[in-house]
């Protein structure tokens, strides 16, 4: 009998992408199925009205130490908050997910062109084909680096929706001014530096992350996105307005992430952790799937240089707060985060003194 020709490349990824895979029926492949069903999340409303809701316009006003305080509270025991006042119009953010949601209603033979053959980590795909994780997230992506410019893959960016490639330069610039603020406020709040969380005071590596999470027939066993926490220093995440998913982990119970419109979701990453010395925290999180809609978001990540290396800032070593973290390479990093994304485990326990 003859056997079947070996897929190409694009037809591998094709297979294992969750979009295609859901246009086939709402059946979900054994795979994506975990065998229990997830910790049940809690509705958290008012947290998000109040204690994990940041006025940025407070942040750099004459009376700024109110806000500052709750900042630092904020980081200090969840990890992230959302930001109002941020000075980017609500109209502009619902643009860019419109945008966004155009790319990926795409025909998949648009939306292969991002997916460069020779480039695994940047474009079009799925996790999965990357990590070659068991239970995979039901989850699409389109992974772009922004800055710094040799790092641009131009092959891997859409040429479609012509509006894309403008927001994106659009939305890098303004993240990148508010970015500035965040972390000089950061900083601030603990008394720091100004420009710690900064690489040298100048704009460091940033990656933009397009999410596409199609509906799921069984949401209790299949999961957008494990839990993890960001390899980032910090990332601020643009939901869909009219779907939530986002959960956030603290003391071992999920909460619900209420979408605010307008607002942007900041959670701090690992090397914001290690920088600190474990005084902020790197948020764990992780994405629900729905049976009613899909749901898009556009994550910015901010990260370290390949060459820095990341340990505790030193004022925030003392008797009090001993070192948590030993210093290590980002490459280092790197190496640990591909191990751990596939045991589900976290990368920042490989570095702890
Ligand atoms: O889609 C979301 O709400 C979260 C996405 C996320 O965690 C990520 O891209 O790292
Ligand atoms: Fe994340």
């Amino acid at each position: 009998m003859a056997e079947d020709p070996p897929l190409s490349k694009q037809e591998l990824l094709a297979s294992k992408l969750a979009q295609e895979i859901a246009k086939k029926g709402d059946e979900i492949p054994e795979k994506y199925l975990s065998k229990d069903c997830f910790p049940e999340a809690i509705e958290a409303p008012d947290l998000w009205k109040h204690d994990l809701l940041i006025d940025c316009s407070l942040l750099t006003s004459s009376s700024a130490a109110p806000e500052l305080a709750k900042l630092r509270s904020a980081l200090s025991q969840w990890g992230c908050f959302q930001v109002i006042n941020h000075g980017i119009e609500s109209s502009f953010l619902e643009e860019l997910i419109q945008v966004s949601k155009q790319f990926f209603e795409l025909p998949l033979e648009e939306k292969l062109k991002c997916s460069a053959p020779d480039e695994k980590v940047q474009g079009y795909g799925s996790d999965s084909v990357l990590f070659g994780t068991r239970t995979p997230n039901w989850n699409d992506r389109l992974f772009l680096s922004l800055h710094p410019m040799e790092k641009l893959k131009l092959q891997c960016w859409p040429q479609k929706p012509e509006k894309f490639r403008e927001m994106i330069d659009e939305y890098s610039k303004k993240l990148t001014a508010l970015n500035k603020v965040i972390c000089e406020a950061m900083a601030t709040s603990l008394e720091y530096k100004e420009d710690c969380f900064l690489t040298k005071g100048k704009q460091g590596p940033a990656i933009a992350r397009f999410n596409y999470y199609p509906r799921c027939s069984c949401p209790e066993r299949v999961l957008g996105s494990k839990p993890h926490s960001d390899g980032t220093t910090i990332t601020y995440l643009l939901p869909e307005k009219e779907v939530e998913g986002l959960q956030i982990l603290k003391d071992d119970q999920w909460y619900k992430v209420s979408v605010i419109p307008g607002a942007l979701f900041i959670n701090f990453g690992d090397f914001g952790e290690v920088k600190t010395n474990g005084v902020f925290k790197s948020a764990v999180h992780r994405v629900a799937t729905n049976s009613v809609k899909d749901r898009i978001s556009v994550a910015m990540f901010f990260i370290p240089d390949d060459h820095e290396e990341v340990g505790p800032l030193s004022g925030l070593i003392s008797a009090h707060q001993p070192q948590v973290y030993n210093k290590f390479n980002i490459s280092d990093y790197w190496r640990v985060f591909r191990e751990s994304f596939k045991l589900g485990s976290r990368p920042l326990d490989a570095f702890q003194v």
